[in-house]
């Protein structure tokens, strides 16, 4: 593992922020991006293109390995992630898909499948990394780790109108009862559990606006 490339790892549950405030800590600071859940989510995605059923770990591990998943910026800035050569990025970003990744994400060789392709991603002069791991598995040695909360109720409005200014129909209440349920999956797993590092900063960012936050985070690498 290469230690002397620096390395800011963002983890938290589902809706905490951690996507948005890493993109803009890492355009502020010039370093490179991880989404390692839109790694699990091309995966989750891929299998069921691919048919395969949740509960083939075999199968599933193999689309894990095989499934190749590509970043790139849009003309706006925008990140588009590409599966298997298809712009997948509106398909991945559905609450069907966070499920998925989610339950595929249990498997531990899954998790295996994915790790080395995860800490390819560290390149000076910096990164970024947001996820459920970072700070405890990918990058143990991190110089600096954050650990997002926030209400389950507010990570649930925020997706609310998240979803709503995209046009898509949802429930405050169906909402919350799928964020929590993943946090629980997530948090309740064996391998790599969402938790924090033990050296992490946590931050509860209930009530702080986006820019709020990011100068925290910015100010933990800048001290
Ligand atoms: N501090 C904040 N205050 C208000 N809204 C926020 C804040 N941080 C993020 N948001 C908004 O909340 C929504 C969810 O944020 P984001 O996708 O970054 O969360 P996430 O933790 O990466 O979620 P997931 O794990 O499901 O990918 C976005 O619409 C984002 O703009
Ligand atoms: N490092 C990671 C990143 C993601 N996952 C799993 C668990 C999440 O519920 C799911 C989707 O992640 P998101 O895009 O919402 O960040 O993927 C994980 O286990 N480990």
């Amino acid at each position: 593992m290469n230690t002397t490339i620096p390395v800011l790892t963002i983890d938290g549950p589902s809706g905490s922020g951690k996507g948005t405030i890493s993109r803009h800590v890492a355009q502020r600071l010039g370093w490179h991006y991880l989404d390692s859940g839109a790694l699990y989510r091309a995966v989750g995605v891929a299998a069921g293109w691919a048919d395969i059923d949740l509960d083939d770990h075999g199968a599933l591990v193999r689309c894990a390995f095989d499934t190749q998943v590509g970043f790139r910026a849009d003309p706006g800035g925008e990140l588009r992630v590409v599966v298997n050569g298809v712009d997948a990025t509106d398909e991945l970003r559905t609450e069907t898909a966070g499920a998925a990744a989610s339950a595929i994400a249990a498997i531990p060789e899954v998790r295996a499948a994915l790790k080395d392709r995860q800490r390819d991603f560290r390149q000076l002069p910096g990164l970024v990394a947001d996820g459920r791991d970072m700070g405890t598995v990918i990058f143990p040695d991190a110089a600096i780790k954050v650990f997002l909360t926030a209400s389950a109720e507010e990570r649930a409005e925020r997706r609310y109108k998240q979803l709503n200014d995209k046009g898509v129909s949802v429930t405050l209440g169906g909402l919350l009862r799928e964020i929590l349920a993943r946090d629980a999956r997530d948090a309740q797993r064996a391998v790599a559990p969402l938790r924090p590092a033990e050296d992490a900063v946590r931050i509860d960012t209930t009530g702080q606006g986006i820019e709020t936050v990011v100068e925290r985070v910015l100010a933990l690498v800048k001290p």
